[in-house]
């Protein structure tokens, strides 16, 4: 099986071999490499010949002048070569950086032209940057092949030129398991390319799973999913530890590599030694050779292995994933940790649209949803739910359409299903009968990230974060927003002067130094600029004064386009809504607040006392003054539900 990506497609090995086909473009950057590698290449024959004629015909011969001129002459060596190495690394700079601006051209205007095509054009930018990231790995990577290659090369010249000055027949004890051993590792390089993207596909699998238990570990502590957590990370640590593995297998050829080109060679010449001494081979050209081998060959080949192995392998994962790398699928962006734990939290939306002001207007729709704008954001058909087999159910039969736009507190006694009913509504339990479904689409059978990019969901306790405002208030945006944005949410929720006492967006939010309330108020901003159509406030503002409470509510309900459905922790919450849902164990109501007062008792005794101090000048006290202009009573939105929980 082909390793997979982070975007869950196939890596595919480059077939089209993109990069020889650029280095054949670019010829003359190419012999500018070639020309500077020159120097570099003197420096290696000077190295080992220098030495030898110091020997030979200098030390040796009694004349120490011509032996110390002779090391001068590999001493000026070095400083040429070392002058050549400044100048190959600008020309590597001029041959990598027309790749690195060809391959950006490419991925952002193939991004951007998919985006557009897709119909979310601002989902383009944050994938282009994306790539764009990418590409400077395939430049440095390119780069740095680019150099090792070069740099054995011009020390393979260099030194060959200098093994058949100093005597011919050297040059066969040294490039016979030099040419054995390249042979070994250009055979091995296949199968060591797969296991190398294996291990780095798997590294970023486990990357990605670890980055999002630890980033969720409260909701999996909270909703008591550590094992699934576990499983799911120690997956992917054994298959990251089976991948390492068998590219371990590989990286042996590797070292067989080394040692066959690289050190076999010097074990020869000293083994060879006398009998090469006998024919012809001055100790001076011994030295030589070994000086070569040793200084020069053995650490140009340790770099080609080990850059070839790496950089090259990572080049060619890198160059298949820009030209295969697909925009994030249309709808859904990445699913967020916590929701993926199972925890009950604000879930993540789609790619954002940035804009700044207090509402932000709803994604563009996706084809279909223009259909679906007609069905109703909530939708629940005779839907029964018992936690457990032989338990009770909690909710039995229940029918229940909230339209977009739509304003729905939810009230009852404790233990009525309220909370159930949200935990449903967001598809985080599944009903044992009926149907769920959100802006027409059935919930059953979604990913998080899809249900994340319907609705939002927000409990009674609040995850924030130890960060900045800014990530902890744009968690749900698939990218960051401007800082007028965030703070104008944060006013429209009701969280502005929090925000300004932390510092604003830049400010950090230590969540031990905030209170519950607070903390509810930044859940709140958050949940507010999340791009999904219905936001389910599940007692979210219950740590919250009746004004603050009624404040965010309000702010929630005037999101444009957007749906609210209120699990009230106040009977006010239900002055502000348009519909009320009661839920009173052996029944249930629905209707305006105002009907309600005629139809259910309960209702009758909760509204009785109601004072709500938050209510706006100008409001009338009593029901009335709350059934608002809202929804039409046409019966196709908040509808019939049967009994709950037959007593
Ligand atoms: N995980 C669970 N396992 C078993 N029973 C549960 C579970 N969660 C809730 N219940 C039971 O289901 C019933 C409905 O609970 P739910 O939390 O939905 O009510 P609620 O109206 O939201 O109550 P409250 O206002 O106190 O939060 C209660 O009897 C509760 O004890």
């Amino acid at each position: 099986m082909r390793p997979r990506g982070r975007t869950g497609r196939e890596v595919r090995p480059v077939r089209d071999h993109a990069v020889f086909r650029y280095l054949r473009r670019n010829r003359r950057p190419l012999a500018v490499l070639a020309a500077w590698g020159l120097l570099p290449a003197a420096q290696t024959f000077l190295l080992g010949y220098g030495l030898a004629r110091a020997l030979d015909d200098g030390f040796l011969a009694g004349r120490t002048g011509v032996g110390l001129a002779w090391l001068a002459a590999a001493g000026g060596g070095v400083l040429a070569g070392a002058f050549g190495t400044t100048r190959v690394h600008r020309a590597v700079g001029a041959l990598a950086e027309p790749l690195r601006d060809g391959l950006v051209r490419e991925v952002v205007a193939r991004g951007l032209h998919r985006a557009v095509r897709a119909g979310r054009p601002e989902s383009g930018t944050a994938d282009v940057s994306r790539l764009t990231h990418q590409v400077e790995i395939a430049r440095d990577s390119f780069a740095g092949l680019v150099l090792v290659l070069q740099m054995f090369v011009c020390t393979l010249a260099g030194s060959l030129a200098g093994l058949a000055s100093l005597a011919p027949v050297l040059l066969p004890v040294v490039l016979g398991p030099l040419l054995l051993a390249l042979a070994l590792f250009a055979w091995s390089l296949r199968p060591l390319a797969r296991r190398q993207r294996a291990v780095l596909v798997a590294d970023e699998a486990l990357a990605d799973a670890f980055g999002e238990t630890a980033g969720g570990l409260r909701d999996i502590t909270a909703a008591g999913v550590r094992g699934r957590a576990e499983a799911a990370v120690g997956a992917r640590v054994d298959a990251e530890l089976a991948a390492a593995l068998a590219l371990g297998r590989w990286g042996a050829v590797r070292v067989v590599a080394l040692g066959l080109g690289g050190q076999l060679p010097i074990l020869l010449l000293l083994f060879l030694g006398p009998w090469l001494l006998r024919n012809g081979v001055t100790p001076g050209g011994l030295l030589g050779a070994l000086t070569f081998v040793t200084q020069a060959l053995l650490p140009a080949l340790q770099a080609l292995l080990g850059g070839v192995g790496s950089a090259g392998t990572r080049l060619a994962v890198v160059i298949a994933r820009l030209r295969t790398d697909p925009l994030p699928p249309q709808g859904p962006p990445a699913e967020p940790a916590r929701e993926r734990a199972g925890a009950a939290v604000e879930p993540s939306g789609a790619a954002p649209a940035e804009r700044a002001g207090p509402a932000p207007a709803r994604e563009a729709p996706a084809p279909g949803a223009r259909a679906a704008r007609r069905r109703p954001a909530v939708e629940l058909r005779g839907v029964t739910f018992a936690y457990g087999g032989r338990a009770e159910p909690v909710l039995d039969g229940l029918d229940l359409a909230v339209p977009p736009g739509g304003h729905l507190a939810v009230v009852g006694p404790s233990g009525a299903g309220k909370s159930t009913l949200a935990a449903l509504a967001a598809g985080l339990l599944a009903p044992r009968a009926g149907r769920v479904a959100l802006c027409g689409r059935p919930v059953a059978g979604r990913t998080a990230a899809e249900l994340a990019a319907l609705r939002v969901l927000i409990p009674q306790e609040a995850y924030v974060f130890r960060g900045s405002v800014a990530d902890n208030l744009s968690y749900l945006r698939a990218a960051p927003l401007p800082a007028a944005a965030l703070t104008a949410a944060a006013e429209a929720v009701g969280a502005g002067d929090l925000v300004d006492r932390l510092g604003g967006p830049a400010g950090q939010v230590d969540p031990a130094a905030l209170s519950a309330g607070e903390r509810q108020l930044l859940a709140l901003t958050r949940a507010f600029l999340s791009p999904a159509p219905v936001a389910l406030l599940d007692e979210a503002t219950c740590h919250l004064d009746p004004a603050a409470e009624a404040g965010a509510e309000r702010a929630f309900a005037a999101r444009p386009g957007g749906t609210l459905v209120v699990i009230a922790h106040r009977i006010s919450s239900a002055r502000r809504a348009d519909r009320v849902l009661v839920l009173d164990g052996a029944e249930a109501h629905s209707g305006t607040p105002s009907e309600l007062l005629g139809r259910s008792a309960l209702f009758r005794d909760l509204a009785a006392g109601w004072s709500d101090p938050s209510r706006a000048p100008g409001d009338a006290d009593g029901v009335d003054a709350v059934a608002g202009p809202g929804l039409a009573d046409d019966g196709g939105q908040v509808v019939a539900h049967r009994a709950l929980r037959e007593p």
